[in-house]
């Protein structure tokens, strides 16, 4: 017996596969279950019950040794270190999100911001927008800024709950005050629990008028410190790059009352702020490192990707040796760029990076799976709901009740009324038909409503049901002279010998298509059979004269076999101008003087076949055989 290795979540394709049989194989199992085979498609996923009963049924052994190795699966996954001891922590520059409301100048800020970088740098030049960059401070502080405006990526890190960010400058336009976007930035920063700098911007205009923006933010709980709250607001031109120090500074102020600190140590952690993919570098991340110590070589893993890391790279496009806690920096070497947001983990070796590369998109797959099933399943239960109703519907009908309905779906199917046996048509089969379940009978049955082939024999289904043979079943088959086909039912030995002594045919059958061979079989036997000629040789005809046998002229043909052999015992025909003008026995076969049996390819030979028939130069001769063949049925129930 073949044995079958099942695992847990097999598609259809994957079993068949599995049992080395094709599709088709499993479909028809599936008829025998309440699955609505409409709902099944070759990577429809089975249930574990299903792939034992498909297994079971086509009479092979499963094997599930591997459900236990895949529900054991280690767990390979890189997770951070637990939190640092504070004696290795060392203090780290702040990290830095412009939240406001469109127009009030974000974009102008971080601008001049780095501006005041590029001037202060005198080999600048080139900046370059990576999603990050770093702001040297005179005093030697330094700021990392978070070049992604607008909420919707400081909300996007915060939902895949990564916060990068510890502080927040709010900017608001002195002429405009407080607008709606300027509300949904204070609510994103408070629901991070990240502390606001307000930036008054737009203070060169004769129209500012920074004290209302305080005052109106009153009502938002952003207390600034001239209302005894903790706030600091600097008024600032960010197109004028007027103040930008001094909101700096007041940052500064801020990182160092939230005393910032980071262990520097070990392997690292960090966030990918965002990604790019440059056509000479390959995929390329902007991230922000939060623990360790970043290096040339450190492989790293993130999302469903890894990297050896190959260059380091800052916001100028220099490259660097190192990025310690709180600094950006563009890293290049992934095999494929991951998302922002995903966290950052340094692991000791590719290896290792690949295995838990390969751990998250197993698990994936397992949950992307389990959506399947889900979704398959919810499919299945509707069906099996639909096919109880229609069940229940014919469950109180006798089976002459659910006959009339079938007759009434299928009226081309021949249903009798009880006939004498002598009545009976010798071309027609009667068929008495037993099932275990519904579903198999209703499968069967709807198999025989293809039945189109009423002009060579008859079908007729005298009787249907579930359940075992009974004698009841031998008593019809005897009236209709029926032969009983039973599908996943069983005989037992009375039953079997009442058979044997009425000569009535049992044929019990595990699997549809071999029920539907052996019923072929008996519709074949019922059919006529018929002659077909099978040549044997050809001969020629070169010569004609004629023997003189007792008062008798015998016309005689002087011919050469060039095909197979001349068989005095086989039949004859004689063809002229392609058609056969006569068929029959040899009356003489002679090799020169010599009475013959048999004569082979390439030798002549005199024959003569009726004393009055005369031959020609040119006729054929044809020596055949004379075969019956039982005839086949043509009905193809696709099976
Ligand atoms: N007068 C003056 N205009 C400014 C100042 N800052 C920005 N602007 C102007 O205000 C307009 C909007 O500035 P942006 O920096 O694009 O504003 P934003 O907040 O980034 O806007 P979005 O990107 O649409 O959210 C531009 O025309 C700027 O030139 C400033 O300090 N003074």
């Amino acid at each position: 017996i073949g044995e079958v290795e099942i695992k847990q979540m097999m598609t259809v394709e994957e079993l068949a596969q599995a049992m080395g049989k094709d599709i088709d194989h499993i479909y028809e199992a599936l008829l025998y279950t309440d699955i609505n085979l409409d709902s099944v498609e070759p990577d429809s996923v089975l249930q574990e019950d299903h792939i034992k009963m498909i297994v079971q049924k086509s009479g092979m052994k499963y094997k599930s040794a591997k459900l236990k190795e895949e529900k054991e699966r280690k767990n390979t996954d890189a997770v951070k270190r637990p939190p640092a001891d504070p004696a290795d922590l060392t203090p780290r520059p702040p990290v830095v999100t412009i939240l406001g409301h469109v127009d009030h100048g974000k974009t102008t800020l971080l601008d001049s911001l780095r501006k005041t970088q590029v001037a202060s740098m005198e080999a600048g030049g080139i900046t370059q927008h990576i999603g990050a960059f770093l702001v040297h401070m005179p005093s030697g502080e330094k700021i990392t800024f978070l070049d992604t405006p607008g909420h919707a990526a400081f909300s996007a890190m915060r939902a895949r709950g990564t916060n990068v960010t510890d502080i927040v400058i709010l900017v608001v336009a002195a002429e405009d005050g407080v607008m709606q976007q300027t509300i949904e930035s204070i609510e994103h920063a408070k629901n991070a629990g990240v502390p606001l700098v307000l930036a008054i911007n737009k203070c060169d205009k004769p129209e500012a008028d920074p004290e209302r923006v305080k005052k109106e933010l009153l009502a938002y709980d952003v207390v600034c410190e001239e209302f005894g709250g903790d706030v600091q607001a600097v008024n600032i031109s960010a197109l004028k790059g007027e103040n930008l120090m001094v909101l700096a500074e007041a940052t500064v102020a801020l990182a160092e009352m939230l005393e910032l600190k980071a262990d520097a140590t070990g392997l690292v952690e960090g966030t990918v702020i965002e990604s790019r993919k440059d056509k000479g570098k390959g995929p390329l991340t902007t991230a922000i490192i939060q623990r360790g110590t970043l290096r040339k070589g450190c492989v790293l893993v993130a999302g469903k990707t890894w990297a050896k890391v190959r260059f380091l790279f800052d916001e100028n496009g220099k490259a660097m040796d190192a990025a310690s806690p709180g600094i950006p920096v563009e890293i290049m070497g992934w095999k494929e760029a991951p998302s922002a947001g995903d966290e950052i983990l340094e692991v000791e070796s590719e290896q290792r990076a690949q295995e838990v590369v390969a751990w998250r998109t197993y698990v994936e797959q397992q949950e992307k799976l389990k959506k399947d099933i889900e979704v398959i399943e919810a499919k299945q239960k509707e069906h099996r709901l639909e096919y109880k109703k229609k069940q229940e519907k014919l469950a109180h009908l006798t089976w002459r009740q659910r006959k009339a309905v079938l007759y009434k779906a299928n009226k081309h199917l021949m249903f009798s009324r009880p006939k004498e046996r002598t009545e009976m048509d010798e071309n027609t089969l009667s068929l008495i038909v037993k099932g275990d379940v519904d579903g198999s009978l209703e499968a069967i049955l709807n198999i025989l409503d293809s039945y189109d082939c009423e002009d060579e024999c008859k079908l007729d289904i005298v009787y249907f049901g579930l359940g075992d043979i009974s004698e009841n079943d031998i008593s019809l088959a005897e009236a209709f002279n029926g032969v009983i086909f039973g599908f996943s039912v069983k005989a037992n030995e009375s039953i079997k010998k009442l058979a044997d002594k009425k000569g009535i045919k049992i044929k019990l059958h595990n699997i549809i298509y071999k029920l539907v061979d052996d019923l072929k079989d008996e519709l074949n036997c019922r059919l006529p059979s018929t002659v077909v000629d099978t040549t044997i040789g050809e001969a020629s005809v070169l010569d004609t004269f004629s023997v003189t046998v007792g008062k008798n002229k015998i016309p005689v043909a002087g011919c050469r076999v060039h095909k197979g052999l001349l068989d005095r015992k086989m039949k004859f025909k004689l063809i002229r101008n392609r058609d056969v003008i006569w068929k029959g026995c040899l009356s003489s076969l002679k090799h020169h003087k010599d009475d013959v049996q048999v004569i082979k390819t390439g030798m002549d030979c005199g024959l003569s076949l009726d004393k009055n028939l005369e031959f020609n130069i040119g006729d054929e001769i044809i020596c055949y055989e004379e075969k019956e063949v039982q005839q086949t049925t043509s009905w193809d129930p696709g099976f």
